[in-house]
């Protein structure tokens, strides 16, 4: 069977010291539950990865992105799907983030990261946010 291709936009949401990122729990039946992530989701047809990632940021966590930069784009493919990823640095944004489809969300120290279990897609992304931001 053809693997599914996906192309993903997600958020990374700094605080204003820019020493913390909002990151939320994916729900324990959805692809890779239980893991750590960075609010998004698909581009859907006719949208670019910037207007995407916005959608998703008042999807999922409630906040109106401001000010958003590339950070990093990679691919990754797991077994059952192929997937492209955008991730963007959210610095500004208007609203308090918070699991607004009822998934946990906290304020993680960039410093306390490692403590969390992302998805091994997002390894490069955590190893680029120590690099850059740590
Ligand atoms: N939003 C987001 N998705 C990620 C990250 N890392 C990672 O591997 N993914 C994967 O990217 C895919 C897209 O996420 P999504 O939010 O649209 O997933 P979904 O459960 O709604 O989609 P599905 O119904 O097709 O499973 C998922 O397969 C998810 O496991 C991340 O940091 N943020
Ligand atoms: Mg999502």
């Amino acid at each position: 069977m053809e693997k599914k291709r996906l192309h993903i936009a997600a958020g990374i949401i700094l605080n204003p010291e820019v020493n913390a990122i909002f990151i939320t729990q994916r729900p324990a039946k959805a692809h890779k539950g239980g893991f750590w992530e960075f609010a998004g989701g698909k581009v859907e047809d006719g949208e670019s990865a910037l207007e995407a990632v916005k959608r998703e940021l008042e999807e999922e966590v409630g906040i109106t992105a401001k000010t958003i930069e590339p950070f990093i784009s990679l691919a990754h493919e797991y077994p059952d799907k192929a997937l492209a990823f955008d991730f963007f640095l959210v610095r500004e944004f208007e609203g308090k983030p918070f699991g607004k489809e009822g998934q946990p969300g906290e304020w993680v120290a960039i410093s306390e990261l490692a403590n969390y279990t992302f998805p091994e897609a997002n390894d490069p992304v955590l190893d680029k946010i120590r690099e850059i931001l740590g």
